[in-house]
This record gives C-alpha cells, sequence and structure tokens, in this order.
C-alpha cells in the first residue's frame, strides 16, 4: 500500500506521459463530462461517480471528474480509484501533498462540493461567523475570473447599498443589516448586480483580481458598523437637457454601489454659502445605459436638474464643474412598480418625467411579465420636452407597448402633441375604456408640481381608481 514515504510510481502506458494529458487537455475534448458547467455538487451526488468509467472526487472544496485521467495517474489506476466518488483532500494530502493538482486538473472541474444543507448559511458557518439570526439565504459559485453571491432576502424590493473596502473584503446591506464578506482573494470594482425585486433575489458578481477557482469565498461575519447615511460623489460630466434643465453624471469616490429601484430617490446634499441643504433626486440610471460619454457603469449616478431662479441647491448643482463633489444618501421611498397590474398610465410634467423614466425602463425590460405604458406628458413648449428623442425611439420600437403622447400649453405649430393643459377631456380621450373587470388591470402614477398633482389625482378618483390603484409622487 502506497503511503507519503514509499515512492509506488508505476509504468505508463505509451502515450500516457504528462505532456499527452496536457496536449488531451488543450484539444478542446470535454474532460469534464458536464459539458464545462460548474455545478454545485453535494456528497451523495459525488458519491454517486465511483466507478472508473465515470470517477469523481474532490479535493479542498473543487469536485474533479478523474475518468480520463485514470491512465495518466503516474501512481497507477488503482491507487486513484481509492479516491474517487468522496472527498479525497485527506488521501491525497497524506500521499502527495506538494503535486500541482490544481493545474494537472484544470480542465476537469465539475464544480464545487457543497454542504446538503449549503441554503442556510448560518449553518454552513456556524462556526466561524457572527451570524445569529436565521434570516440570510445565499448561495455562491464561481468560474475562474468571477465570483458570485445568490442572496435569496425573501423581501420584495430589499434595500441594497454594496461597498468594496478593500480587494478582498465587501460589505453589504441587505434590508438593514450590514454584513461584511472577508474574501478568498481580491477581486476588482465594480461589480455587477442583478436583483429581482419580486421574490427579493440579489446577485452580486465580483470579478476576481487574478484567475483561479477558490477552494472556498471567504468568511462572513454581522459587523456592527454604524452605518454611513451619504456618499460622497464626484461629478464626471454635465449638459444641457432643455435650455432649464441639465444632466449630470456622478461617480461615487469609494468603491459603492446603491440599488435605487423605479421611482425611488436619493437626497442630494451639497454645501452652500455655508449652509448644508438637501433636496431629494430621482436617478434616471438606468435609461441611458450609454451616453455619448460612454457606458454607464454601475457605480454612478445620474440625475436630471432643473434650475430654478431661486433653488439654492439647483442652482449650485447647475454650476458644478467636473471633479467638483456633493454627497448622496442611502435610497429613500416606497414606490413598488405594481407586478399585478399589467397596464401602466403615467402622468408627468416637467421634471416630473424622472422617476416615469426608470418606469418606463423596468416595465418594458422587465423579465417577468410585459406591462403596457401609456405616458401623457405635460411641458409648456415642445423644446421643454426632456429626452423626447429617447421617448420617440423608445415608443417607436415599442408600438404595441409605449404610447407616448406630448401635451403643450402653449400654443405652437406642432403636430404629434396636444394643446393645452390637463384636464377631464384629456384624459376621457386617453384613458382606455374599462369596465370593472378591466379597470383591476391598470395603475397610475402621477409626478409633477404640486399643482398639477392635485388635479390629476382628483380626475383619476373620478375616473374610479382606488388609493391603491394610483400613486403620487411628492
Ligand atoms: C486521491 C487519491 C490518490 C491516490 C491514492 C494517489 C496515489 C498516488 C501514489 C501512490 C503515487 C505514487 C507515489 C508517490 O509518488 O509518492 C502517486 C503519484 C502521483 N500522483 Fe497520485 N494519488 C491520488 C490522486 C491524485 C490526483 C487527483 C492527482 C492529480 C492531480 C495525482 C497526481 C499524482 C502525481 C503527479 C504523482 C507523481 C508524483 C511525483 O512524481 O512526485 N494523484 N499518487
Amino acid at each position: 500500500m502506497a503511503t507519503g514515504t514509499t515512492r509506488n510510481k508505476v509504468a505508463l502506458a505509451p502515450g500516457h506521459s504528462l505532456m499527452d494529458w496536457i496536449r488531451l487537455g488543450n484539444s478542446g475534448n470535454d474532460l469534464t463530462g458536464v459539458g464545462g458547467k460548474l455545478l454545485s455538487v453535494s456528497k451523495s451526488e459525488l458519491a454517486k461517480h465511483n466507478k472508473r468509467t465515470d470517477a469523481w472526487l474532490a479535493i479542498r472544496g473543487t469536485v474533479y471528474n478523474v475518468t480520463r485521467y485514470m491512465d495518466f495517474h503516474p501512481g497507477g489506476v488503482d491507487e486513484l480509484v481509492r479516491g474517487i466518488g468522496t472527498d479525497a483532500t485527506k488521501l491525497f494530502s497524506e500521499i502527495h501533498a506538494w503535486v500541482n493538482y490544481e493545474s494537472i486538473l484544470q480542465k476537469c472541474v465539475v464544480g464545487r462540493l457543497v454542504n446538503e444543507e449549503r441554503f442556510k448559511l448560518p449553518n454552513l458557518l456556524k462556526a466561524d461567523t457572527e451570524v445569529s439570526e436565521n434570516d440570510l439565504n445565499m448561495d455562491w459559485f464561481q468560474q475562474l475570473g468571477f465570483i458570485c453571491f445568490v442572496f435569496y432576502t425573501k423581501t420584495p424590493y430589499p434595500e441594497v447599498s454594496i461597498t468594496l473596502k478593500r480587494p478582498n473584503e465587501f460589505c453589504f446591506v441587505l434590508n438593514g443589516k450590514t454584513r461584511s464578506i472577508n474574501l478568498h482573494k481580491a477581486v476588482t470594482w465594480p461589480c455587477v448586480v442583478k436583483i429581482v425585486a419580486d421574490i427579493g433575489k440579489v446577485q452580486v458578481k465580483l470579478i476576481k483580481k487574478v484567475l483561479g477557482l477558490w477552494p472556498i469565498f471567504g468568511t462572513i461575519s454581522l459587523t456592527k458598523h454604524i452605518q454611513i447615511d451619504y456618499w460622497k460623489c464626484e461629478l464626471l460630466v454635465s449638459y444641457d437637457v432643455t435650455d432649464n434643465v441639465k444632466y449630470l453624471l456622478f461617480k461615487y469616490e469609494q468603491n459603492v454601489y446603491n440599488h435605487v429601484y423605479p421611482g425611488r430617490h436619493i437626497y442630494v446634499k451639497a454645501n452652500v454659502n455655508g449652509h448644508n441643504v438637501s433636496r431629494p433626486y430621482t436617478p434616471v440610471w438606468p435609461i441611458v445605459e450609454t451616453t455619448e460619454y460612454g457606458r454607464i457603469s454601475e457605480d454612478t449616478l445620474c440625475v436630471l436638474v432643473k434650475n430654478y431662479p431661486n433653488g439654492k441647491l439647483s442652482q449650485h448643482l447647475c454650476s458644478l464643474r467636473q471633479g467638483d463633489s456633493i454627497e448622496v444618501s442611502r435610497p429613500q421611498g416606497n414606490f413598488e412598480c405594481w407586478t399585478s397590474k399589467t397596464n401602466l398610465i403615467l402622468l408627468a410634467a416637467g421634471t416630473g418625467i424622472t422617476p416615469m423614466l426608470s418606469i418606463i425602463w423596468n416595465a418594458l425590460h422587465s423579465p417577468i411579465k410585459k406591462y403596457n405604458v401609456t405616458l401623457l406628458f405635460c411641458n409648456k413648449k415642445e423644446s421643454y420636452i426632456i429626452w423626447k428623442n429617447y421617448l420617440d425611439k423608445k415608443s417607436a420600437t415599442n408600438s404595441s407597448r409605449l404610447t407616448v403622447r406630448y401635451i403643450l400649453s402653449e400654443k405652437e405649430n406642432y403636430e404629434s402633441g396636444d394643446e393645452g393643459h390637463v384636464d377631464e377631456n384629456i384624459i376621457n380621450k386617453y384613458f382606455p375604456v374599462f369596465n370593472d373587470n378591466t379597470k383591476n388591470e391598470y395603475a397610475v402614477c402621477i409626478c409633477g408640481p404640486p399643482g398639477f398633482n392635485k388635479l390629476c389625482e382628483k380626475l383619476v378618483i373620478q375616473r374610479g381608481f382606488n388609493k391603491d390603484e394610483y400613486f403620487v409622487f411628492g
């Protein structure tokens, strides 16, 4: 029997040298047997692959398919067979801990070995974490280039803020609790976040600094740090959208990702003449994924600011230069895009379009359902219409799902809109005809100056909408 001290190498058949093995690995043959997909493998699944012709084994958390390696193993087939179908870490290390198995078996990776109870994170990590409440279910997976964490918060519209504090320490706030993960190795920034808001699923993908598979993701703990309420942001670019509205693109100075759901807002704070002034703004990301300034990454923030003659903060923001800083709060608000409804009617005036832009974008890109959106957009004159080109382009490419109507209060020689103010006639003209059954499929959002909001709310109630079927952005 072989031990770590007895040399017991076998003569390999011709064509089975290490060089031949490397050649086979580079031939394009699938040595994993699972199509190269990384799987989460439980111990009982691993145990099923215990035959010479179907041989898996795990070393330090990674599962390998060693079926094709059998005849290349310098210790012989019979020796290697002793480890198959099991977590062979101990056996492997006892015999030849120095062998660079990660390199030799790099084309044979099936996935990672998981605890049967892997979805229950606190159980999995009980020994070395401070996570006391059983309220975080999570999973993780990796490829050579990235590691991905999936959190199942079970709360619709979970609050999500993520910070990469150091290259191997990332902090995340989920529903008010801050947790910190000390990663096995360093990652880069920005991260890529995907959220399925309805079911509260949050996926965070981090790009590894150095390619390679990690045996563990690291360790997780609940942090007792005081949460940051404001983050510093630096202006990257600004440009005029209309005569009095500016588009501002900021970048967080730290590695921060703050998820702002459609229709929700952040507070922008700045020191104006020695006084701290703050106002709510609705970010317009992600609707403008790309601009003439390039792709907008996830750690940037885009806002539209109307320059009011007496607006302390708006004037300050519109006069900012590249490199100037402001502060931005955590996301606020409680708007939830109705997932039970199919038809959204949006009534907007002026910069009241900002929450509507992200609602439209999300409605048109929802992976879950097909929404129909009607936007009635009121402005003084055509040149005041914010992002008309964008809206026209979106409604042209989604003609069956997005209808945009412009209502202009100043008489103009303009053909594709209505003249006047929003009133009963306009509402009657553009609101669909529905009965009590079909009305259930509709929801209305209103956003504009206070007078506009009040009037629209009255008209919407007159049309028979209940409080939970319309939302007024304040
Ligand atoms: C887990 C079950 C395994 C057993 C029981 C086993 C056993 C052995 C034995 C008895 C030898 C000859 C003795 C020696 O060189 O010290 C050997 C050599 C070797 N084995 Fe394994 N082995 C196992 C897994 C693996 C795996 C998974 C790899 C590949 C990544 C591997 C790669 C090698 C290499 C490269 C040598 C030659 C080492 C040298 O020349 O120093 N073995 N093995």
